[in-house]
């Protein structure tokens, strides 16, 4: 693809003065941008006129009135927005420390994100996937902001990639939502400090890569990936020592920083010369990450952001000569189209062919052709082994969605408890969840004026109402009996091609007959259920045995469809294989039925018949049976695919129908419990049947708060030990729940606002509860060799998968996969166990539940809440 040559979009965004600055009578603003909005001029308020001055010219400049979506309309979105069409972007924010880098680049990545997830929404027809991957360079070392614990990077050269960051974790964004939230666990993570120009100065500079990734089917049936990358390049800033007066490790940060930004304005300032000499690229690590955004395959915007302050001015004027002479820098960004192996092989094939054909033609019969076509051979073999077996591969990715699909549903599960520790409202998820479409939820709507107190737990606890449950609950099975209904509509669809075009073997038609008598099955669960609820008269305790019936029918009808899924992916495996014998026969038959008669004896008329009477081929043309066969096959095949696909949705409604109902049956439980509890005085409440469930239900919500909260594992461990689902642990389990409900409300509000509007208290709170939990990791791989003797150690190694390496390194890396997967209870049992025996903790009288608060207060209070224990505090060190 031929590439194309790009000046660097370069742009300067002035801040406003600040209050610092504004405090000094004496900080006067020394620059003034021209109305054009593309030229600034260094205005001396001491002198009296800038005659002597010269403007700065540059594609933009933002006056301190302009919004950072001014910046993102007007300077870099079309930079941005060019990864979606193939080509690689790269947008940085350059500048001295405290000029405005960290605030504009926050602003441009949100607004980057909408419009990218905006047109994702308007291109139904084409598949997207977007991939994060975060970095930060921290003294020259790098560092993944998605997963720190993973120590330093190494960067290797690729020939064809150019230069990699090793080992560097990339994760698949579900929607924006996660990407947000992604992103907001690499901003926790990155090296923040504190100067004398900025409180929070970012120590490091930071690269956020996200990968787009488009396919479309062209009409030809080829498929056509595009891949780019785009990067989000916050530098750290350039600071004179003198001005920041920073001594100790900032002085250190600050030195990597100005050297690593001074290779950075040699590779631009050489770029910009037009002279293809020696580039300095590999005299930083900036600059061997960044090559291919200097002077490379991508699109470059670059926002140099300054102070207007006199103060800075020297500052600035040097931030100024930079952009200068970046906007000299040309670029050649070519749309980066990825051939799949697939079409390579094809390739390849087909020169096979025509080589092929070049040997057996008698006169170009020679040694030299049969040694190409040997050679041509053993790529395809390879690039054969290399793809794998295609069906293997499907299996793989689809045992991965389903794994990705139940920790989506466990995410939900440890959401759905009910947000705000005071004002007892559920959270949006509760609310989102118990809905499936728009539909269902206006329909709830109109029970109330106020739908979040139908849905919410602890609503329902204030106005137990059971005829709304009765309502959500018909809901539900309503939509349950439609899936069904639709199942099997699509499977008979199928049956009919199968039988119209006679395809497939006797193998594959029992095979056809098991998936319809098991989807009948299904339709006939869905209707049963449906019974069940009609027939219901709101009476309370009946209510709830039936809730609890239709929760069992409901798991029996996920295992259904579990099998209607396996039975349909034999189907599709047997009938994409070679032909069989049976099909082979049958081929026969057709030709044969199809062939055109050799004795012309046909009377006239519309139809055509052969000498022993069977329907022959029409007179004219004889008919391409093969090519006809083929075309039904490819049919049936393209519908048993969708079928699947179908299938699949279905089974993740059919768990999310599950979830809903065993929500709904938790919220007449505790309708139940509350009821007799102020019945009977019994201060312990509800049978020890529904306790057991209540408490496996919370137990698993709060496993999966302990983790999203980055609570401290010694805590986890002593909780988990020390409560067992006895009834008097209600009362701790609803503390902690509370608590780490109104921290992970509060975290995700992190998440989710805009950074503008972000304050700064919560986002210190996650990287200090990062760092925290690191320390403690560290501090507990220490007494792995104190605590574990040899053979243990080697045991609990090779339990835990843990590679062989350095010893240091195997005992962080055994240390750092404890509870580490909040979803798989064997894992929390395990990883409880050996935290205990690392830290010398057992169930006994003197380790008692008194450990853990019982305050109802939110930790927002901090002088009622004492924070959760860490490892120093419970070893008195
Ligand atoms: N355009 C702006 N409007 C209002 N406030 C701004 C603007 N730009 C920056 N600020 C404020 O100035 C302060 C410093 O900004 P920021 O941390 O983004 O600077 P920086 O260049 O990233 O600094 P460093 O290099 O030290 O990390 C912050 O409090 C920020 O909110």
């Amino acid at each position: 693809m031929a590439a194309t040559q790009e000046k660097i979009r370069v742009t300067v965004r002035m801040r406003p003065l600040n209050h610092k600055e504004q405090a000094m009578h004496d900080d006067l603003i020394a620059w003034e941008c021209f109305h054009d909005q593309r030229s600034i001029i260094f205005n001396n308020p001491n002198q009296e006129s800038s005659a002597t001055a010269t403007p700065y010219t540059f594609d933009k400049v933002f006056a301190p009135s302009c919004s950072t979506q001014q910046v993102y309309d007007e300077g870099v979105r079309d930079v941005a927005l060019s990864a979606l069409s193939g080509i690689n972007a790269t947008i940085f924010a350059y500048g001295q420390t405290s000029s405005g880098k960290t605030f504009t680049m926050r602003g441009i990545v949100e607004n980057a994100i909408k419009d990218i997830y905006d047109y994702i929404k308007n291109k139904p027809e084409q598949h997207f996937i977007l991939k994060i991957a975060a970095l930060e360079i921290y003294n020259e070392t790098v560092i993944d902001l998605l997963n720190p614990e993973s120590g330093p990077l190494r960067l290797v050269d690729d020939p064809e990639r150019g230069t990699i960051v090793e080992k560097l974790n990339e994760q698949v964004a579900k929607d924006a939502q996660h990407l947000r939230h992604l992103i907001a666990i690499c901003q926790a993570h990155r090296q923040v400090g504190e100067t004398s120009l900025n409180d929070k100065s970012s120590r490091s500079h930071q690269i956020i890569r996200l990968t787009l990734e488009s396919s479309l089917r062209e009409s030809s049936g080829h498929e056509k990936t595009l891949v780019a990358s785009l990067n989000f390049v916050d530098l750290a800033g350039s600071e004179r020592i003198s001005q920041t007066k920073i001594c100790g490790v900032r002085l250190k940060e600050g030195n990597h920083i100005n050297r690593s930004l001074l290779t950075l304005s040699t590779v631009i300032r050489k770029l910009s010369g037009g002279k293809r000499g020696h580039i300095p690229y590999r005299d930083s690590k900036l600059t061997r990450i960044l090559q291919s955004a200097l002077g490379g395959n991508a699109r470059t915007a670059i926002i140099c952001t300054i102070s207007p302050s006199l103060s800075h001015v020297e500052q600035t004027k040097n931030t100024l000569t930079f952009a200068t002479s970046a906007k000299e820098v040309v670029n050649n960004a070519c749309v980066n189209m990825v051939v799949s192996d697939k079409t390579l092989v094809r390739q390849l094939q087909k020169e096979v062919a025509r080589l092929e054909g070049e040997i057996r033609s008698p006169e170009l019969s020679s040694s030299c052709l049969r040694s190409l076509l040997a050679e041509k051979d053993l790529k395809i073999k390879q690039m054969e082994k290399d793809m794998g077996d295609p069906r293997c591969q499907r299996d793989v990715a689809q045992s991965q969605l389903e794994l990705a699909r139940s920790e989506l549903e466990l995410e939900r599960r440890a959401n759905k408890v009910h947000k705000g520790s005071n004002d007892h409202r559920p959270s949006g998820q509760v609310v989102r969840c118990l809905s499936f479409s728009e539909e269902s939820e206006s329909a709830v709507g109109k029970h109330t004026p106020d739908r979040r107190k139908v849905v919410g737990r602890q609503a329902i606890l204030a106005s137990p109402d059971p005829s709304i449950l009765v309502g959500e609950i018909r809901k539900l099975e309503h939509r349950q009996l439609q899936l069904c209904e639709d199942a099997n509509r699509a499977l008979e669809v199928m049956h009919k091609d199968f039988a119209t075009h006679n395809l497939g073997n006797q193998e594959t038609a029992e095979r056809m007959s098991k998936v319809l008598s098991e989807i009948k099955d299904l339709v006939v669960a869905g209707s049963s259920l449906e019974e069940i609820v009609t027939a219901d008269k709101a009476d309370l305790k009946k209510m709830i045995s039936q809730f609890k019936n239709q929760g069992n029918t409901i798991a029996s009808l996920e295992r259904k469809l579990e099998n209607v899924q396996k039975s349909i992916d034999k189907l599709v495996s047997t009938f994409g294989t070679e032909e069989t014998p049976d099909s082979k026969t049958q081929l026969r038959e057709l030709e044969i039925e199809n062939r055109v008669p050799t004795n012309n004896n046909i009377g006239g008329g519309g139809g055509t018949f052969a000498r022993d009477g069977s329907p022959a081929a029409r007179k004219s043309k004889p008919v391409d049976v093969k090519k006809i066969h083929k075309m039904f096959k490819s049919a049936v095949e393209e519908n048993m695919k969708s079928f699947k696909v179908y299938v699949a949705e279905l089974k993740e409604l059919v768990a999310k129908l599950h979830y809903q109902k065993q929500l709904l049956i938790c919220q007449v439980l505790e309708l139940e419990v509350n009821e007799s509890a102020s019945e009977e005085t019994d201060t312990t409440g509800g049978s020890p049947v529904q306790w057991e469930f209540v408490f496996e239900e919370q137990r698993q919500q709060i496993t999966m708060l302990w983790h999203l909260c980055h609570i401290p594992v010694v805590h986890r461990t002593q909780f988990y030990l020390l409560l067992r689902g006895d009834p008097y642990d209600q009362i701790y389990m609803e503390v902690e729940l509370r608590r780490l409900t109104w921290l992970e409300q509060h975290l995700s509000e992190l998440g989710n606002a805009s950074p503008a509007l972000l304050s700064d208290e919560p986002a210190d709170y996650v990287s200090a509860s990062i760092r925290a939990l690191r320390q403690e990791r560290e501090y507990l791989a220490k007494r792995v060799n104190s605590k574990l003797t040899a053979q243990e150690r080697e045991l609990v190694y090779a339990e835990w998968e843990v590679p062989p390496g350095g010893k240091k390194q195997r005992r962080l890396e055994f240390i750092n996969k404890l509870w580490s997967g909040p979803y798989n209870i064997h894992h929390v049992q395990e990883s409880a166990q050996v935290v205990a025996k690392l830290i010398d903790f057992s169930v006994s009288d003197e380790n008692s539940k008194d450990m853990f608060e019982l305050n109802f207060a939110s930790p927002y209070n901090k002088k009622t809440w004492g924070g959760w224990n860490f490892v120093s505090n419970l070893l008195h060190l």
